[in-house]
């Protein structure tokens, strides 16, 4: 019957209304029951999931409501089921000028856009719908021509867009002088085929707003109005022409949603808002219209929505309304809702009349006519004469049809692909290229800076020496260096020195090196500025990306695209970083060549008012000489620092910065690039100080001629390059022990000399009184001074012998190694092998490295004595008199002691060095019992330190 119905057209009719269950979904299927079910193909009842079954009040009511429609879906029914029965008949309709509307009408998430839409392989009923209208078109196109015209728009909150050409903002409603709703200014596109119908119908729903909300991932949140206009002609024109318009219009509403339920805020609110309200006058005019007596004021004019659905609600239209529901009981109330009014518009009545426009045509319009009869005969006559086989219409598959389009749809995609990607790597590269020049700037800008300073110091350096050449000039001065008697030479003394080749060199460079500067400034300015616009058209390009590409996968090689591209300005930056550290490092090391420089000039400013002193007998202060003390040991602490951490710090900070252009990076006193730097940066000391190795110090920069412990060090260095012991693998604490205890016997060395000049004067004294003892010299007696502790005279005598004995000593003028003093040491005790060990209380006296005045004028005096002196017990035991050299020891000592009554040498425990505080004392080359050579460690009054002088003053 319904179908009877349904297919009756013409006249008054009443709304067809179906309804679809749509299936539940997974969550639904874990949190809710059904409560929806479909009874038959026209009944649908619904349950009260809120009533409950054992209420004996309300025992006599009925869970279930029942309610009729003129079809009824469930989940087994298919797509193509639902189109067949609802929209399929009205094609035919619209072909022959009739108007028909088909809206989807439910809550959210109902299923809806899946009915009128559908998935790419199981197309909706607009794609249906649309396939069919062409097929039918076909059939009779012999005889008619058709006109196929289409629209698509969307009212997103109240607004209404184009979906086929969104550029054209928001559009208007209008009505016609007679009542019709326009939308002014609304695209319509001509189809000639389904996949042309398809491509438009695929390119607006792009355009649709469609949002995830909490109740529906792809929610739609606009409501959706397709028009396809067929107009109808016969191809033989008559002198009355008959002319057919149909309309179809397919509908797919947003869903009604419940604030609360949805969860949704913001913009998503206000939409669910708009949607309320536009579904709220739907719901108010089909009320309106479906009052059985007719009274009831219908008013269209309170939404968008109800304005275009007037003629489908209300005027020449055949329409059919699908509702949706979701069968699960937490969707109860949506559910009936929705039930409630489709079953509302069952009684809406609309009249359906064809739309048919008459033209009849003028006298001076029929030659016209004929000359087109003429070309239609034509055009029939040549068909027969090829005898070209009408291709009868047949039915299209439809899903072969979507899977054109799609392919259609895919090459399109591909197209934008290759474009993008084409501009997008155009883009790219011109960045790189862009970062790599701006990179070069940085780097060629560094090196400018960096030869500016070199310049500059190179003209500081020779300002410096200029300076000190005129001073020196106007003092008379003659202590010069090489460099400054070349100075001297050229001049120097007046204002006007001509400057050195290296110097005007410098000065030329410095011009240079500052145009330089200014245009590297400029280049780089530019270069910025390109990079930024380089940048901006990356962006844009990127922006793009979404909206021209539809495929993900095309997106995801778009997007991995752009992920290297980052990865390689990373790495430029990365790059860069490493270049700024290196050129800071070269102006650290600047910075230091330059400190020492100025410690260089320090020195010798001290140094030659020192000679000053000491050349005219200038009473010195005792703090001056003690803040002399303290930069000594400053100076040569920072020298042993120095060379440790050179080589410690600079290979830590090698592992740690990255080369940046794959070469090692450059270390300073290390490498060729820096060692080049620093030679230039510090041109007199460096030429100067390459003596040995990079560590040592040129002599002739010493602050003193020979400063023990420096000297010290030089032989040290020599000892351990004997012992094939790099002294660089001496820790810092060693060397510190090293130093201090050379100090220590430098100062100790320093105290007794001045002692032995004590006691030599008292000696002369004595040998004048004792002339027994000068003629005996072989026979020496100590007056039974026999005890432990050394006398005054046996200690002058000791000393003295030591100080002038012809024995083969390093050198006078050199300072200790550790082997002379372990050969001082054995002088000391085998030489004169009646002293007793030195006293006790002695290695409790503080040492003075630097001696203070008084003892300095009585060293003088003591020195010149000395070499008047004439060795009063004649001249010192040789050394190998005991055979400690060739190992004879023992027997010789022995005899000896046999032979010198009251002598006891000292033991040979002590000598070796086991027990006693002598024994502190011990050589490189003994070694601890693991074989690691110990640092000798020496205490003070161990030892009686020969063969060095003091330090000249
Ligand atoms: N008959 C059906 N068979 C299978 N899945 C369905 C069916 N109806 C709806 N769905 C699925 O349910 C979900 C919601 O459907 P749909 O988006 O069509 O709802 P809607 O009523 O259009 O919602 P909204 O008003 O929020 O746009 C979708 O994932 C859809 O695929």
């Amino acid at each position: 019957m319904t179908t009877e119905k349904h297919s009756k057209i013409g006249g008054e009719q009443t709304l067809t209304v179906a309804l679809r269950v749509r299936p539940m979904n997974e969550d639904e299927i874990l949190m809710s029951s059904s409560i929806a079910h479909k009874v038959d193909d026209n009944m649908v009842i619904l349950l009260d999931p809120m009533e409950d079954p054992d209420d004996i009040l309300r025992a006599n009511r009925s869970r279930e409501k029942h309610f009729m429609f003129d079809y009824s879906f469930d989940s087994n029914s298919t797509q193509e089921s639902v189109y067949e029965a609802t929209t399929k008949i009205l094609i035919g309709n619209v072909i022959n000028g009739y108007n028909a509307t088909v809206f989807a009408y439910g809550a959210t998430g109902a299923g809806k856009t899946y009915t009128m839409l559908g998935m790419d392989d199981d197309p909706g009923i607009m794609a249906r719908a649309l396939n069919d209208l062409f097929l039918e078109m076909e059939k009779t196109s012999e005889d008619m021509a058709y006109k196929v015209t289409m629209s698509y728009l969307e009212i997103y909150n109240e607004m209404i867009r184009d979906l086929l050409q969104p550029s054209s903002g928001i559009l208007d409603l209008r009505e016609d002088a007679k009542g019709g709703v326009q939308v002014a200014g609304l695209s319509e596109v001509m189809a000639r085929s389904t996949v042309e119908v398809m491509d438009v119908l695929l390119k607006g729903n792009k355009q649709r707003t469609q949002e995830p909300t909490s109740a529906n991932k792809t929610s739609s949140r606009s409501h959706a109005v397709l028009q396809v206009t067929v107009k109808q002609q016969n191809r033989v024109r008559n002198v009355m022409q008959e002319v057919r318009v149909g309309k179809l219009f397919l509908v797919d509403l947003a869903g009604s949603e419940r604030a609360a339920n949805t969860l949704n805020r913001g913009k998503r609110m206000v939409e669910g808002a708009h949607i309320n309200r536009s579904l709220l006058a739907l719901g108010n005019c089909i009320n309106a219209l479906s009052d059985k007596n007719g009274s009831k004021y219908v008013n269209f004019r309170d939404s968008k929505l109800t304005r275009l659905l007037k003629d489908a609600l209300w005027g020449n239209c055949k329409t059919v309304m699908i509702a949706h529901i979701s069968p699960a009981s937490a969707h109860f109330e949506e559910s009936r809702n929705t039930l409630v009014y489709a079953d509302r518009a069952k009684h809406i009545k609309t009249k359906v009349r064809r739309n048919v426009t008459d033209v009849s045509f003028h006298i001076a319009q029929y030659t016209n006519i004929i000359t087109e009869l003429r070309e239609e005969i034509m055009r029939l006559r040549h068909r027969l004469h090829d005898r070209t086989p009408v291709k009868p219409p047949g039915r299209v598959n439809i899903q072969s049809v979507h899977s054109e389009v799609l392919e259609a749809k895919l090459n399109a995609d591909k197209e934008e692909l290759n474009k993008l990607k084409e501009q997008l790597l155009i883009s790219f590269a011109d960045q790189m290229e862009l970062r790599k020049s701006l990179m070069e700037l940085n780097n060629s800008s560094m090196e400018v800076s960096l030869e500016t300073n070199r310049n500059q110091m190179i003209i500081s350096e020779w300002e410096s020496e200029r300076v000190k050449a005129v001073q020196r000039h106007n003092t008379g001065d003659n202590l010069l260096t090489d460099s400054e008697k070349a100075l001297e030479l050229s001049g120097a003394g007046s204002d006007d020195i001509p400057e050195t080749e290296e110097v005007r060199v410098a000065r030329d460079e410095l011009k240079v090196l500052h145009d330089e500067k200014h245009k590297t400034e400029k280049i780089r300015t530019t270069v910025h500025k390109e990079l930024d616009l380089a940048k901006q058209k990356t962006r844009k390009l990127e922006e793009l990306i979404p909206q021209k590409i539809n495929i993900e996968d095309h997106r995801e090689i778009l997007s991995l695209l752009v992920k290297v591209h980052e990865l390689e300005i990373t790495n430029t930056e990365v790059q860069t970083s490493c270049l700024l550290r290196d050129f800071q490092i070269k102006k650290k090391d600047m910075v230091i060549a330059r400190h020492r420089q100025q410690q260089h000039i320090c020195d010798q400013i001290i140094k030659r008012q020192r000679r000053i002193i000491s050349e005219n007998n200038l009473p010195c202060p005792k703090a001056l000489e003690d803040l002399l003390e303290l930069y000594n040991k400053e100076r040569d602490e920072r020298q042993l620092h120095r060379d440790d951490s050179d080589h410690l710090n600079l290979d830590q900070f090698r592992s740690k910065v990255p080369s940046t252009n794959g070469s090692r990076l450059n270390l300073p006193g290390e490498t060729e690039p820096l060692d080049t730097l620093q030679e230039e940066s510090e041109p007199a000391m460096s030429r100067k100080n390459t003596q040995r190795n990079s560590r040592s110090i040129n002599p002739g920069d010493k602050l003193f001629d020979q400063t023990p412990s420096s000297a010290w060090q030089g032989d040290m260095e020599e000892e351990m390059d004997h012992l094939q012991l790099a002294p660089s693998r001496l820790s810092q604490e060693d060397r510190n022990t090293i130093l201090s205890n050379t100090r220590s016997i430098v100062a100790l060395a320093a105290k007794k000399r001045s002692k032995v000049q004590n006691n030599k004067l008292n000696f002369e004294k004595q040998a004048s009184d004792h002339k027994t003892l000068h003629s005996s010299s072989n026979n020496m007696k100590y007056s039974g001074d026999t005890d432990i502790y050394l006398s005054t005279n046996t200690l002058a005598k000791h000393n003295t012998k030591f100080i002038e004995a012809p024995v083969s000593l390093p050198s006078l003028n050199k300072f200790p190694s550790e082997d002379n003093i372990s050969i001082g040491t054995k002088l000391s005790t085998n030489t004169d092998s009646t002293l007793p060990p030195i006293r006790q209380e002695d290695k409790n006296a503080v040492p003075r490295r630097i001696p203070p005045e008084r003892d300095l004028k009585r060293m003088k005096r003591s020195r010149a004595y000395e070499s008047s002196y004439q060795y009063p017990y004649g001249k010192p035991v040789p050394r190998s008199r005991f055979g400690f050299e060739n190992g004879k020891s023992d027997s010789s000592i022995r005899d000896y002691e046999a032979n010198t009554p009251g002598v006891r040498w000292p033991s040979r425990r002590h000598y070796r060095g086991q027990g006693s505080d002598s024994s502190a004392v011990s050589t490189p080359q003994n070694k601890n019992r693991k074989g690691i050579p110990t640092i000798p460690r020496y205490r003070k009054g161990d030892i009686t330190v020969t063969g060095f002088g003091l330090p000249r003053y």
